[in-house]
């Protein structure tokens, strides 16, 4: 893991000031422009340009399948993988209109290994997590090497060009897996960020209510204060392994200095994860969207961040992350392109 540098701060003051100077009434383009300048404060100038993107999906599976919490069976995580890499999936729609790389990393799906693709990053750490109910996920230092595979996959995509980098994320399960993490991270309650996830029943989703109570229980006896806990540690307890593969993702990209975007509830535990090992990657990181989950909203207020799309989705892949892509570009277009009154002869107010 390697230390985070803040965003520069003289650079976002430059920006501001510069966003009031452009043909527009101050405030006039929304968030877009504190989206601007935050891109100018990444990139240390005050006329941001984003390129290329990626994403990243992480795929792994998950033993609290066992318990019948979603409402897809767990083989769909493999065949999904094989969906991703023909180009079949939402994800992979989305990014080409969207002008990003899709790059799919196996970082614990369970069953036999993947036919070599140019766009699969192979990096089982296990074959699944364990049943987060009845035991750890994980051990520390298998949640470490997921970390660290979610790190290595955001460096081969920064080396081939990407400029703006999201992760996504693909497991059955994992919506049960987020809902403990964040729950535990946050000092929520397992109801208060427990969803529906694949669209389960009343009475699936009672049971995975209990599961995650269950789980949060169980981690406490472990280790205690779960929002005092050592992060990694937490994430090891209760999963997944592409959360933690995603939290990698967010370090590393941020680390070289890109904008990285946030997903859906899965991918945002894995951000609250990474912004609790490393407090300064919040100014690097964006919401794309917000999701139905219920428990996003959670994590997005903890992280005090504004989705910068609502359109109901609730599928992850990182499709509501990559769908922000053309609404950063914009906010970097807007923020380097733009005349100001002057250079343009517009009067001011
Ligand atoms: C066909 C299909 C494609 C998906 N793509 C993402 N997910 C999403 O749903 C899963 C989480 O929900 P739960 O916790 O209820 O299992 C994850 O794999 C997530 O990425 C999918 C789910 C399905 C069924
Ligand atoms: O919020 C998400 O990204 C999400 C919601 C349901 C299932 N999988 C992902």
């Amino acid at each position: 893991m390697s230390h985070l540098l803040p965003v520069d701060q003289a650079f976002l003051e430059r920006a501001r000031a510069r966003q009031l100077r452009l043909t527009k009434p101050p405030g006039s383009l929304g968030r877009l422009e504190e989206a601007g300048v935050r891109l100018a404060a990444i990139q240390r100038s005050e006329k941001p340009r984003l390129g290329p993107g990626a994403v990243v999906v992480a795929a792994a599976d998950h033993g609290v399948t066992a318990e019948g919490v979603s409402a897809y069976p767990a083989e769909v995580t493999p065949q999904m993988v094989q969906n991703f890499l023909a180009g079949g999936a939402a994800v992979n729609q989305i990014a080409r209109v969207a002008g990003a790389e899709v790059y799919v990393l196996d970082v614990g799906v369970r069953g036999p290994e993947f036919p070599a693709h140019e766009r699969l990053i192979p990096a089982r750490v296990r074959s699944g997590t364990g049943n987060l109910v009845r035991e750890p996920a994980m051990r520390p230092a298998e949640a470490l090497a997921a970390l660290q595979a979610g790190e290595n996959a955001a460096r081969r995509a920064v080396s081939e060009g990407a400029t703006l980098l999201a992760a996504g994320d693909m497991g059955i399960g994992n919506t049960t897996a987020a809902a403990a993490l964040t729950a535990a991270l946050l000092g929520l309650l397992a109801a208060e960020v427990t969803g529906r996830g694949t669209g389960v029943d009343d009475a699936a989703y009672a049971r995975k209510v209990q599961v995650v109570e269950r789980a949060l229980e169980r981690a406490r006896g472990e280790l205690g204060d779960l929002e005092r806990a050592d992060p990694l540690e937490v994430a090891a307890q209760l999963g997944g392994l592409e959360i933690v593969a995603a939290a990698g993702v967010f370090l590393a990209g941020a680390a070289a200095g890109l904008p990285v975007v946030a997903d859906g509830f899965p991918v945002t535990a894995g951000a609250l994860l990474a912004a609790r090992l490393e407090p300064n990657l919040s100014g690097y990181l964006f919401a794309g969207h917000r999701s139905l989950e219920p428990g996003h909203t959670r994590q997005l207020e903890a992280l005090g961040l504004e989705p910068l799309l609502d359109l109901n989705l609730r599928l992850g892949e990182g499709t509501g992350a990559v769908l922000a892509f053309p609404v950063l570009r914009a906010a970097a277009a807007v923020l380097g392109g733009m005349a100001t009154f002057d250079e343009a002869g517009v009067s001011e107010g």
